[in-house]
């Protein structure tokens, strides 16, 4: 399907991505049509803008988009960094009323977020987009932790006394019931596990065999074999994982965070490790990120650490321009938005 408005011609892929219920929100609202601005147009860090699949297959911008127009009611915002000028756009176009951000995580935006949101300005972000890749990132990391890969890449002589977990019937706990979460869950259904899933706000997620609230964090993480964090990083998940969470883990039992960096205490973490509280730790993003030369976790025992690529530009790009293209023809057709932010809970 092709839509053409003023500003703006997109293609409307026919593929409808598979979403968790916090994805798409049912109560998303609706919001006053109007041209749509794709800024910033020449930043350097935008690998997505830049990229032809983007260009062809999401949206070709036309007109003098900066500054906006009195008319323009839509914004596209492709930067991964500029928080700070994305709120200066915000606050001198108050006749916006949608952003789509490029992240599935938007605490880069947390300031701008519970500064400049007002009643009929909608944000919809990624999040659920890049489920696939990071769900499959993350259940590598947990076949090489389990499997002590990071212990064996590192050496230089056979060892005589084998060691290792198989998944097969553990428990997995996953902090966190958005897209990642729901995805991790169907990649593992062929390993028999038994998934709790834990959450913010109540409900049961398909597939997990009990889904608890937040609140019930320290009941189930002594049961866990595999403990993945998937959760958005807000005020209330920073450090979610800390000394005392590491300690009530089993000894066998291994940590995998694909989420954000900071839901995890890296000087807890370290020491956890180092004093075999559990068997491993693999972690796609860090706190701080990048992750120093010589920081004491690069060493740790047992850690696998990739450096924030569970979904790499490549990857990435496709699944971004899917999720821009349906919400621009939700605009244009004054239709339900997928992935609205909650500008109140912070994702
Ligand atoms: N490593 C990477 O390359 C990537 C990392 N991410 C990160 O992963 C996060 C999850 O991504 P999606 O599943 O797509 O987002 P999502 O927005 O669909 O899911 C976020 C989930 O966080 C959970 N959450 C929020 N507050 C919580 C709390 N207090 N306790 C427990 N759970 C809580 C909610 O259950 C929500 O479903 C993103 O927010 C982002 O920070 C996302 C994509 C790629
Ligand atoms: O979309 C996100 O939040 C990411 O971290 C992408 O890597």
């Amino acid at each position: 399907m092709k839509i053409r408005q003023k500003d703006c011609v997109c293609e409307v892929p026919q593929h409808v991505a598979v979403l968790g219920d916090e994805t798409t929100s049912a109560a998303a609202p609706r919001v006053e049509s109007g041209p749509i601005a794709v800024l910033p147009e020449n930043h350097d860090d935008n690998t997505i803008g830049g990229s032809q699949v983007f260009r062809d297959a999401v949206i070709e911008a036309g007109g003098d988009l900066q500054p906006l127009g009195p008319d323009t009611r839509g914004l596209v915002w492709l930067s991964y960094t500029k928080s700070s000028e994305l709120g200066e756009v915000l606050a001198a176009n108050p006749h916006l009323t949608w952003v789509q951000l490029p992240w599935a995580g938007v605490d880069a935006y947390a300031q701008v977020l519970s500064e400049l949101s007002r009643p009929g300005l909608v944000f919809t972000s990624a999040k659920g987009s890049y489920a696939q890749p990071v769900a499959e990132h993350a259940f590598g990391m947990i076949f090489a932790l389990l499997r002590l890969f990071p212990r064996r890449i590192r050496a230089t002589s056979w060892d005589a006394e084998p060691k290792g977990i198989s998944l097969f019937n553990k428990n997995v706990v996953i902090i966190g019931a958005g897209g990642i979460a729901r995805e991790l869950i169907r990649q593992l259904e062929p390993f028999n596990t038994h998934i709790t899933v834990v959450r913010r706000s109540a409900g049961q997620v398909p597939g997990a065999a009990s889904t608890v609230t937040t609140n019930r964090l320290h009941k189930v993480l002594p049961t866990a074999d595999v403990v993945v964090v998937a959760a958005a990083l807000t005020g209330e998940t920073t450090h979610l994982i800390g000394a005392e969470e590491l300690a009530l883990m089993k000894p066998t039992a291994v940590l995998v965070n694909i989420a954000r960096g900071p839901l995890v205490d890296p000087d807890a973490l370290v020491e956890a490790l180092n004093a075999e509280k559990i068997y491993g730790a693999a972690m796609d993003v860090t706190q701080p990120e990048p992750l120093p030369d010589g920081h004491p976790l690069w060493t740790a025992k047992n850690v696998l650490i990739t450096p924030h690529m569970a979904d790499t530009p490549d990857m990435t790009a496709p699944l971004l321009a899917e999720r821009i293209s349906r919400n621009v023809a939700a605009f244009i057709a004054g239709e339900q938005f997928t992935g609205v932010v909650d500008t109140e809970a912070g994702y």
